[in-house]
């Protein structure tokens, strides 16, 4: 069985939990509506008509200011929480957090101070409230709250507008659904002209959460008495009426204490022929009780929305925390496991373009495929092996003495010159696929979303990855490379061999060739042939180098580049890593600063929520 103080604990610990953050009902909105979705009471009456002494009777204790005129000027939320008995007591401002006010004459001085820091030592008002916990074993677990006493007419020193600014103060207070109103009204006043209960009646007509207090019963006319209002035929209201005797000026003059007052209070109900029969159902004592029985009920019809409001934020303020990443561990070890797990989150999505399961990795294939084959095919063999080339290129070989039968030395230039030309659509497709690497290694840094509340590690790993993709590329331009020059330092014999023997037929060697003479031009005509049959002969040959070529380029580019970066892209970096420091791991977490502040801010609200909700559960559970 929950017990009515830990339900009203609770909404204490809810909204002190709020105000720890600075909530007044404003500014963030999950908390405003939270601020909102629990009840308090206010206590609402004209200037004098004794708000501040039912609130200290309540309490239990002195310690709100007071003087002629108007004395409360700042809303006041006043917090009680019951603690042990035996238990010291004592007050704490929320504006003066973890200092413990033990003395109540200083919590009135501080009242004092902290209303006069806002509106200045004049009559102003301000609607900024002043919080206030009392910490003690002689209250109920309530929240109140003290507001500057409703006028007519504005007096010396105050602007005309005061007594509609005093009112619109009030009246945002007591016009919230959840909020109780208290309404003060003085008994030797006719309840008619009431300030409190004019208000009251305005925003709460049915009168459901109204409570009417009637105080100065001892100051009213010999002969009159309240027992008509007490007993709710003068004004009707849902909740009963409750009649009160606090200390006079004269008493507090004297230095009446509280629990004297208290006494002489039950004392007058007891004895009084006018209010004996209800001696039970009067006083401050029984007023304190009737509020927390009514709030119990309140709390309990309120805790499934609580519930829901919190269990709401929490799942927000999660989500916002999964969007903004969780916090990273201070230790090195784990930075240092952090940084792999980033290091792999990004290596695995690179991997994924190169696999295919996403795009861009087909573009490698598109250099073997188009590429590499047409920048083969525009190489300038055409002209290299034209007749007056092989003509030149075999005389020159030849040098003083022409060659007999075929000439062996002219081929070989003339090899050796075409293949050459495949140095350039070799290291052409080493590039092409470096380019394409680089540039999956970009998407894949932006498409790590691990990655993105990191800039520091995520250039870093992007510097690691391509200084890895540029070693990779020079082992593979002198692989290719080195593909070519196999392909010239040994000629295949067997397709030589297989090369029809040419036949001399040049007729008569041994004559005068004289130009213009049939001979002469029989010798053109054949020396032009031979030089074209050579012609063809090579480029055949080179044409099969091409296709051998066009096949082993793809793999050795894959081999030394593709491969690698697959298995090989953060190796380095991963030995130089494990070698680095603290300070130099927690430089490469570095984050956007006002991301780590928004983060760290999402973490103590979501604790604060959380906590609520053991609170809520803890009371839920019990019942
Ligand atoms: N005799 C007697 N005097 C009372 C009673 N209630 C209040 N007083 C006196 O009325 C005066 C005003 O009381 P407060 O409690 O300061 O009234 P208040 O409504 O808080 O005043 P403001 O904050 O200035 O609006 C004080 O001198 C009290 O001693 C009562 O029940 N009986």
């Amino acid at each position: 069985m929950a017990t009515m103080e830990s339900l009203i604990g609770l909404v204490n610990r809810i909204q002190r939990a709020c105000t720890a953050l600075g909530d007044y009902g404003g500014g963030d909105q999950a908390f405003s509506s939270l601020w909102d979705a629990l009840p308090s009471v206010a206590v609402v009456g004209g200037q004098s008509s004794g708000k501040s002494s039912v609130l200290e009777s309540i309490v239990g204790r002195d310690f709100l200011p007071r003087g002629s005129g108007i004395v409360t000027r700042r809303p006041l939320v006043l917090q009680l929480q019951k603690t042990e008995d035996g238990k010291q007591e004592y007050a704490e401002f929320g504006h003066l957090p973890r200092r413990k006010f033990s003395d109540f004459a200083s919590v009135r001085k501080e009242i004092q101070d902290e209303t006069d820091r806002i509106t200045g030592k004049t009559k102003q008002i301000s609607p900024v409230p002043i919080h206030l916990s009392i910490y003690s074993p002689n209250v109920v677990n309530l929240t109140l709250i003290d507001l500057p006493g409703l006028t007519k007419v504005a007096v010396e020193g105050q602007a005309e507008s005061i007594v509609e600014d005093i009112e619109n103060m009030v009246r945002s207070y007591v016009e919230k659904p959840n909020c109780i109103i208290l309404a003060i009204t003085p008994a030797n006043q006719d309840i008619a002209t009431s300030d409190a209960i004019k208000l009251a009646r305005e925003v709460d007509p049915s009168g459901d959460r109204t409570f009417g207090v009637l105080t100065k019963l001892d100051l009213m006319d010999k002969g009159t008495n309240a027992v008509d209002v007490l007993e709710g035929r003068a004004y009707r209201l849902q909740q009963p009426w409750v009649g009160i005797v606090n200390r006079s000026q004269a008493d507090i003059n004297k230095n009446v204490d509280m629990m004297a007052a208290r006494r002489k209070e039950r004392e007058y109900f007891a004895t009084s022929p006018d209010y004996g029969h209800l001696a039970g159902k009067m006083g401050s004592e029984y007023l304190a009780k009737l509020l927390s029985r009514h709030l119990e009920s309140v709390i309990r019809a309120r805790i499934p929305s609580i519930t829901s409001l919190i269990n709401k934020s929490i799942d927000e303020l999660e989500a916002e925390m999964d969007h903004l990443g969780r916090p990273i561990a201070l230790d090195a070890g784990a930075q240092l496991y952090t940084i792999l797990e980033l290091c792999r989150a990004f290596d695995k999505i690179f991997k994924e373009h190169l696999d295919g399961g996403r795009p861009g990795g087909d573009r490698i294939y598109g250099v073997f495929d188009n590429q590499l084959p047409a920048a083969l095919k525009k190489l300038p063999f055409d002209r290299h092996l034209s007749v007056q080339n092989v003509r030149k290129i075999v005389s020159e070989a030849d040098g003083y003495q022409p060659h007999l039968i075929a000439p062996e030395q002219g081929y070989r230039r003339l090899i050796e010159g075409s293949l050459n030309y495949f140095r350039g659509p070799a290291e052409a497709s080493v590039d092409a696929v470096h380019l394409v690497l680089k540039e999956l290694v970009r998407k894949s840094i932006g498409e790590c979303l691990e990655l993105r509340r990191f800039p520091t590690l995520q250039s870093t790993i992007a510097g690691a990855a391509n200084e890895s993709l540029e070693r990779f590329r020079e082992e593979s331009k002198k692989t290719v490379v080195r593909l070519v020059d196999m392909e010239s330092s040994y000629l295949t014999v067997d397709f030589f061999r297989k090369l029809p023997q040419e036949v001399e037929k040049a007729g008569n060697p041994g004559g005068n060739p004289r130009e213009n003479s049939p001979a002469v031009q029989n010798i053109d005509r054949y020396a032009e042939a031979h030089f074209r049959r050579i012609g063809s002969n090579v480029s055949s040959y080179v044409y099969m180098i091409s296709e051998t070529l066009r096949n082993s380029i793809p793999k050795a580019v894959v081999y030394c580049q593709v491969k690698e970066a697959k298995q090989n892209l953060l190796n380095y970096f991963y030995t130089q890593i494990g070698r680095r420091e603290g300070k130099q791991l927690s430089e490469l977490l570095d984050e956007d600063p006002a991301l780590m502040d928004r983060r760290l801010q999402c973490a103590k609200r979501l604790e604060l929520y959380k906590k609520a909700r053991d609170e809520v559960d803890s009371v839920a559970w019990v019942r």
